[in-house]
């Protein structure tokens, strides 16, 4: 009986979104509701619904009908999200800026700049130069560039072009000429409703993906309907995905671990050793709890893989961008023959400044925070802030 009632809620809830919905995102709402009905109920529960119309119409439209998607960024996140994306019944159109880039894929199935060794499966997945055309007939769109080009990368794009469409961030930095979530500034830029927002989250890094190496992406959404429609889209051979509501906690939490992965850096550039990294990223944990409760009150828990797993695997994993970037300003390169030094952007450079700048109108205690701000924006000493917050550590 409570199968009963949870399903026909939600195929009420659903069937609510009829009108607005593309037939691959409608399929993807139903296999999900049923997805999750087999996981948590017995054959001889569910047997009933087996006789249910739908299930038939369903299973042809898995054969038939791709889910829509534009792919914007050619990094390596986003090609990652490509390798995995191309696993299912997905239908891509992915957008890079640059023209050499898109013929070589083209031709050779490789992103000759990032994650080169992926084989991208040509068949599913359309390269374009051109935003508008890759926006065209798409259910879903993808924001994978560093959260400082995002504007960049949209430009020609108005809110019509986003109409009726869901957005998905994969991005963990702040857009900083307005200090803003990418959420927050895609909903108000382009009046795209939140209940079609969703982030993935999660310690996940692309290089790894590359390798099939088992993964695990948390997905937030106000809408945990959307947040587990794009989770479905996301579950692999190597990666597990869950939807969870807590897009604001997770997204800020994100940014954060950025934060503490560069001090984690820097503090190993200038010698410290493992047990120091222990007590530091110990005390980060709390430094972000303070901030994410402060801007975004909710019972939530840290713990969680999308939260601590996040800020585990970019603190002391030698794929991270931020941790690199830190451990080069830490052995006393600058900032700018740190960033040439590297191919790739790490998105904690931008944000400790607009959380910097957040933090005015907060006043949350972050220590380690404020002691990157100050090295990286105020041509402070590495060593002296560093000594500041091995006293502060407990
Ligand atoms: N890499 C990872 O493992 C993960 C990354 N992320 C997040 O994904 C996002 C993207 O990062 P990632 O893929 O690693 O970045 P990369 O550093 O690998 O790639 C940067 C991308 O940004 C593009 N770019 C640079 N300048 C501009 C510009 N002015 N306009 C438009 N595009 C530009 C680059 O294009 P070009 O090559 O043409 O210069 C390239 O496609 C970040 O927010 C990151 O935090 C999240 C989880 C994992
Ligand atoms: O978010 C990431 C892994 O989950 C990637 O972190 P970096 O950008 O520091 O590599």
């Amino acid at each position: 009986m409570e199968l009963n009632r949870e399903l026909e809620t939600r195929i009420v809830e659903f069937s609510k979104d009829v009108v607005v919905q593309s037939p691959s995102v409608l399929q993807l709402r139903i296999l999900t509701i049923l997805r999750q009905a087999v996981e948590n109920y017995s054959h001889q529960t569910l047997y009933p619904f087996f006789h249910f119309p739908l299930f038939g119409v369903i299973h042809r439209m898995k054969q038939q009908s791709p889910v829509r998607l534009t792919m914007v960024g050619g990094g390596s996140w986003a090609t990652a999200l490509i390798k995995i994306l191309s696993e299912n019944n997905v239908s891509i159109k992915w957008w890079l800026r640059k023209e050499s880039d898109a013929e070589h894929i083209k031709k050779f199935g490789h992103n000759p700049s990032y994650l080169s060794d992926v084989q991208i499966n040509t068949r599913k997945v359309k390269v374009c130069t051109r935003i508008k055309d890759a926006f065209r007939d798409s259910d879903y769109i993808v924001l994978a560039v560093p959260a400082a080009f995002v504007s960049d990368a949209l430009s020609g794009i108005k809110p019509e072009h986003f109409a009726g469409k869901y957005v998905i961030s994969a991005i963990k930095g702040m857009i900083p000429s307005a200090n803003q979530l990418v959420t927050d500034w895609v909903r108000e830029q382009y009046n795209v409703p939140a209940s079609r927002i969703a982030v993935i989250a999660g310690p996940c890094h692309a290089e790894e993906v590359a390798l099939e190496k088992q993964s695990y992406l948390t997905i937030a959404s106000q809408d945990v309907a959307c947040a587990d429609d794009v989770a479905a889209m996301l579950n692999c051979r190597f990666v597990q995905a869950t939807g969870v509501d807590d897009i604001y906690g997770i997204e800020y939490s994100a940014v954060m671990k950025n934060i503490i992965a560069l001090a984690c850096g820097i503090t190993h550039g200038l010698g410290y050793g493992d047990n120091f990294q222990a007590v530091l990223v110990s005390n980060a944990m709390q430094e972000i709890k303070r901030f994410v409760d402060a801007i975004y009150p909710k019972h939530r828990d840290l713990s969680g893989s999308a939260y601590l797993g996040d800020l585990l695997v970019t603190a002391y994993s030698p794929f991270s961008r931020n941790r690199t970037f830190g451990t080069l300003i830490g052995r006393g390169y600058t900032i700018q023959s740190a960033q040439m030094e590297m191919n790739m952007i790490a998105e904690g450079y931008y944000a400790v400044k607009s959380i910097h700048e957040i933090n005015r109108q907060f006043q949350v205690r972050m220590p380690i925070a404020e002691a990157v701000y100050n090295i990286l924006y105020e041509r402070a000493s590495p060593t002296l802030e560093m000594e500041g917050v091995k006293r502060l550590l407990t």
